[in-house]
């Protein structure tokens, strides 16, 4: 069964976009970082505080390869982080996987971000200085791993809606 998975720097839309898709196209979603949250009972950011980085990325890769193997059609939202650890990107390329890159520019990211980092523990306690310098550096040390993605959507200056059309129309 098809896992369309997307992919892509935090603030570039995975989320949002992944919920609307989901309505769009009659196939359920699930957000890695909810269901992780559900799965331990704890927020991204207490688990990042709690129990440290180390140990979220091993139950990311945990819970994406058990999303990956399970029989039905989903989209499945990643978090930013998910393709550049514990090998995540080898998946992607796994036969009924359709990836896709919601590609944003730093001015995007850096604008969505600022207005929402309290959830995000690698830029909760960065100036806005600080945040945009991050994201530059940051966004170019993934793209390697975002770019393994089989199709690339460039969401700048799109509504949701927009985006999410592109999406359909590029798996159709
Ligand atoms: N055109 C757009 N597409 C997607 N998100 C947008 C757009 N415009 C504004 N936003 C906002 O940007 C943020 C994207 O966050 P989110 O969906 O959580 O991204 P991710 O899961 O990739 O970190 C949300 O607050 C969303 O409302
Ligand atoms: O980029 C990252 O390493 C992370 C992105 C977050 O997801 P979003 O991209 O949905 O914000 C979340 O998984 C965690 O805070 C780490
Ligand atoms: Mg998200």
């Amino acid at each position: 069964m098809t896992k369309i998975v997307l992919l892509g720097y935090m603030g570039c839309g995975k989320s949002t976009i992944a919920k609307k898709l989901s309505q769009l196209i009659n196939i359920p979603f699930v957000d890695l970082d909810q269901y992780i949250e559900e799965k331990l009972n704890l927020s991204v950011s207490a688990i990042f505080e709690q129990r440290g980085e180390i140990y979220f990325r091993k139950v990311e890769h945990e819970s994406f390869v058990a999303l990956l193997s399970s029989p039905d059609s989903i989209i499945i939202g990643l978090g930013g982080g998910t393709p550049c650890y514990a090998n995540n990107h080898e998946l992607l390329k796994q036969e009924g996987v359709l990836s896709v890159y919601l590609k944003a520019s730093v001015a995007t990211l850096f604008k969505r971000l600022s207005l929402n980092k309290s959830k995000r523990p690698l830029i909760a306690n960065k100036t806005n200085e600080q945040m945009e310098e991050f994201i530059a550096m940051h966004v170019f040390e993934r793209s390697f791993y975002y770019n393994q993605a089989k199709f690339i959507v460039t969401v700048d200056n799109k509504t949701v809606d927009e985006t999410v059309r592109d999406i359909s129309t590029l798996l159709a």
